[in-house]
């Protein structure tokens, strides 16, 4: 298992693996060389290396590749090399004399361009502690350097980030001229090596031995080394013991004082040592060697499981960890260590702890959700009960809200009652009785009354005693009610007024309003025909008739006279006088309601036609047959008539608002006002244009078509801001062509097409003078030709020069003077002296460059 996860988890077979197989290098460390020497380029240059601790030889085989011909190339390591061309190898310890002693022996007097040092601890067999770290190997790897590098040459060695790294890099300062760490490509990043390539060899005659001793060259290193245990409590221990999958690099290198990389610990440390966690995290393995230890194998508790657990760390999982923990817990207490001990093994108790942690934690959790929860719902309460505050000074700003609203909504314990609709008077007030509290009610004038229930002496009502007391009977009840809605009309009409008064359009709306008629349809009269009598004030529509009614005594005059103040009836009154004088002519009883929508323009030259004829014939009855011209005449006056009854006949504002189509009518006067000026310009009145034209449609039909569900809707008890907000859209909707929409288009076109009306109004000015002057001119010529005094000649060229000036404008273009700015004229300010007319100061060189310019322009003509 643990081989498997070395080679997948160092990437063994990459590319630079797959590479040196390509190219028959024996190692995939032979890139590393060939990296560096393409980086500093030593290779090359020199004539003799030695590579110390070159086993298998592949940076023997890139020396080899790299180097000239007939170049030295030595290389030694423990294990002996396979031969390879042009190279000798033996096999030697770096650190020995004996290998110095070979080496020279192999080299004689030469010396080496370049020594590699690729080397590091031997764990290759059996896992066996090196003695050597590798810091110690590459400082054993330069005191060989020195000894055989030429001056100039070149030292390339491999160190391990750590401690002492810093050492060395002094040391090689102290020898080397260049020495620069890098680390190739090729070398794995999981690896903490990194090369220095130390160029430039100084050579020293004198070298301290210090400088090559790893007692002074690491000094601090000697004290770490026995500390090495306390060094591995460390918080990645312990996290290493957790996670034992997430892979940590080790940016710091090995820990000091030990390069190995199988680490072992003694069991009766962990045991009785007092942090087993980071041993866990630290060591490869848990050893039972002393008879001791020995005897806690056979223990019972010292199960199978702990047993290969302990044979290697680095491969158990969580669990793992715990069997081993408890494991160590219960021979503690076998042994009576944890009496004593027990406030020291924190690490152990944590564990235990962290259950237990656990669970207070689910509980903070629990509450803390829970008061997560209710403050969530507090904030919609708050929130909900804010909108309806605002939403209660929207209506107050409106003025839709009558005073009694607003002060039951005030009342934060009402606000469940705050969204209730105005008019549910009973649940308002039920709701407030219930409550029990402050009770604001509606006196019977519609007051405010506001109550205490402990001001009645402190009793408090039953809710059915309450609600009694409050709502006495169903009249009282209804009363109320009538009142609230008579108040918020008021205050709507109120909100109208200002509205008027701010918003000019408003104003002009209603003033087009006022101008048309609008009434409802009430069918034929049965006192109509009864009242031949008074055909002036009966025989007409119903508009007159009821206009006719404000003035007499009916039963709904009578009502409107109570209720309408009496400005309003004065006004009444004189729009009775206006009506009398209208209705002088009878006409035949029709709707008022066709006759609002037979009275738009869109029928008017049809109805021209028609009415023509029709009225005719009714003057011929109700007249006994007057003369055609007469009733030509009389026919004027009756259209006058009609037009005054849309345009004269005031109406009340109240009536006006309870019309049901107030906008409709409105739209209407204006497309009437509109079409009679402009023609036909909706699509909807070209398209029945379109239709009564093509007779696809009779008049009859168009007159059903009017009688539609918008026409007859009874408006009655609705509230105008209700009509208001319904007008926008509760309206027929009449189907349209193409080619309606295809002709107003054209139309449209054609407009855009004319020009402006003050560019055409120009044009035609300056026309028209040509053709004065013309006319002028010709005048004159004629004058010239009638002379006798003149040859013909004379004649033709007198004429030619009037007509010239004729066709001119007579506009003479005015001069202007250029005043060269030098000498009495340099730097003065107004007009020059003796310059009249118009004038322009230019400098010298201006006018030069303009000469030069003209003369220019000259010459490129020619
Ligand atoms: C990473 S390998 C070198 C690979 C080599 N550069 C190549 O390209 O094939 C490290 C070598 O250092 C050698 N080594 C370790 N300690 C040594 C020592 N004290 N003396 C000689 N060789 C040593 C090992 O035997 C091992 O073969």
């Amino acid at each position: 298992m643990g081989k498997a996860q070395k080679k997948s988890g160092k990437g063994r077979l990459d590319k630079y693996y797959k590479l040196a197989k390509e190219q028959g290098y024996r190692a995939r460390s032979a890139f590393k060389l060939i990296q560096l020497n393409k980086k500093f380029s030593f290779l090359e240059s020199s004539r003799c290396c030695i590579d110390l601790c070159a086993a298998p030889g592949g940076w023997l085989q890139v020396a080899s590749k790299f180097m000239p011909v007939n170049s030295v190339i030595v290389g030694v390591d423990l294990v002996p090399i396979k031969p390879i061309p042009r190279v000798v190898t033996f096999s030697a310890d770096i650190t020995t004399a004996g290998c110095r002693n070979l080496l020279r022996g192999e080299l004689k007097d030469w010396n080496a361009d370049v020594v590699l040092h690729d080397g590091a601890p031997n764990v290759g067999t059996a896992w066996i502690q090196d003695a050597y770290g590798q810091s110690e190997l590459v400082l054993m790897s330069l005191k060989l350097a020195v000894e055989f590098l030429i001056k100039g040459g070149t030292f390339v060695t491999k160190v391990f980030r750590s401690a002492d790294y810093n050492n060395l890099i002094w040391v090689f300062n102290q020898l080397f001229g260049k020495v620069e760490a890098t680390k190739p490509p090729s070398s794995r990043n999981v690896s903490a090596e990194i090369f220095v390539v130390c160029r430039d060899f100084l050579a020293p005659k004198y070298i301290d031995p210090k400088f090559l001793d790893p007692k002074h060259v690491f000094k601090d290193l000697a004290a770490s080394v026995p500390e090495v245990g306390k060094a591995l409590v460390t918080h990645n221990a312990q996290a290493n013991v957790f996670q034992p999958d997430k892979k940590r690099r080790h940016r710091d290198g090995y820990e000091d004082g030990n390069y190995t990389l199988f680490k072992t610990m003694p069991v009766s440390e962990f045991v009785k040592g007092s942090d087993p966690v980071a041993i866990l995290g630290s060591y490869n393995k848990i050893a039972f060697e002393t008879q001791e230890e020995k005897e806690w194998l056979s223990l019972d508790i010292t199960t199978n499981d702990v047993k290969a657990n302990c044979e290697d760390l680095k491969v158990l999982g969580k669990g793992d960890f715990k069997i081993l923990i408890r494991w160590r817990l219960a021979l503690r207490e076998e042994l009576g260590l944890d009496i004593k001990t027990k406030s020291a093994e924190e690490a152990t108790e944590t564990v235990e702890i962290t259950e237990e942690v656990d669970e207070d934690q689910a509980i903070q959790e629990e509450l803390e959700r829970l008061n997560a929860e209710n403050a969530a719902r507090r904030k919609r309460e708050r929130r909900k009960a804010n909108e309806v505050r605002q939403r209660t000074i929207q209506r107050m700003q409106l003025q839709m809200t009558a005073p009694i609203d607003i002060g039951l909504e005030q009342q934060d314990a009402a606000l469940v009652y705050g969204q209730d609709d105005i008019f549910d008077l009973k649940n308002t007030e039920n709701g407030m009785q219930k409550k029990g509290g402050m009770s604001k009610l509606i006196g019977e004038d519609g007051t405010i009354v506001a109550e205490s229930d402990d001001e009645e002496g402190n009793e408090r009502l039953s809710d059915d005693d309450a609600l009694d007391e409050v709502l006495d009977s169903e009249e009282e009840r209804e009363e109320k009610a009538r009142s609230l809605e008579a108040e918020l009309d008021a205050l709507y009409d109120d909100y109208q007024i200002r509205l008027r008064e701010k918003d000019a359009k408003f104003r002009v709306k209603e003033a087009r309003e006022k101008h048309k008629s609008r009434e409802e349809w009430t069918g034929i009269q049965e006192n109509q025909k009864d009242s031949d009598d008074e055909p002036e004030e009966e025989g007409g529509y119903d508009i007159m008739h009821q206009h006719v009614d404000d003035g007499s005594s009916s039963d709904e005059s009578d009502e409107d006279e109570a209720q309408h103040p009496p400005t309003k009836r004065r006004r009444a009154d004189s729009s009775g006088r206006s009506l009398i004088a209208d209705l002088a002519e009878p006409k035949p009883s029709v709707s008022q309601a066709s006759k609002v929508w037979f009275s738009q323009d869109v029928f008017a030259e049809v109805n021209d036609a028609d009415e023509e004829d029709e009225e005719d014939e009714d003057k011929e009855e109700s007249d006994g047959g007057e003369g055609e011209d007469e009733s030509d005449g009389e026919d004027g006056e009756i259209n006058d008539a009609d037009e005054n009854d849309f345009e004269i006949v005031p109406h009340e504002a109240e009536e006006d608002a309870e019309m049901w189509d107030v906008s409709n009518e409105s739209e209407d006067a204006l497309k009437r006002a509109y079409i009679k000026k402009y023609g036909l310009v909706t699509p909807e009145a070209l398209t029945l244009a379109q239709q009564l034209v093509n007779r696809e449609k009779t008049r009859t039909q168009l007159i059903n078509d009017g009688f539609n569900r918008y026409s007859l809707n009874s408006k009655d008890g609705l509230p105008s801001w209700f009509l208001d907000d319904e007008q926008k859209h509760y309206k027929p909707n009449i189907p349209v062509t193409k080619e309606a929409i295809a002709a107003l288009r054209a139309k449209q076109r054609a407009l855009d097409a004319r020009p402006i009306k003050k560019i055409a109004e120009a044009k035609a000015r300056k026309k028209y003078k040509t053709e004065q002057r013309l006319e002028k001119a010709m005048k004159k010529a004629e004058g010239v030709n009638a002379t006798s005094d003149m040859t013909e000649r004379e004649k033709a060229q007198a004429i030619e020069k009037l007509m010239r000036k004729g066709m001119s404008s007579g506009h003479k273009k005015k001069e202007v003077r250029l005043v060269v700015a030098k000498g009495a004229h340099k730097g003065i300010q107004g007009r020059p002296k003796g310059v009249k007319g118009r004038y322009f100061m230019v400098d010298s060189r201006m006018k030069k460059e303009v000469r030069a310019k003209k003369r220019r322009e000259k010459a490129d003509k020619k």
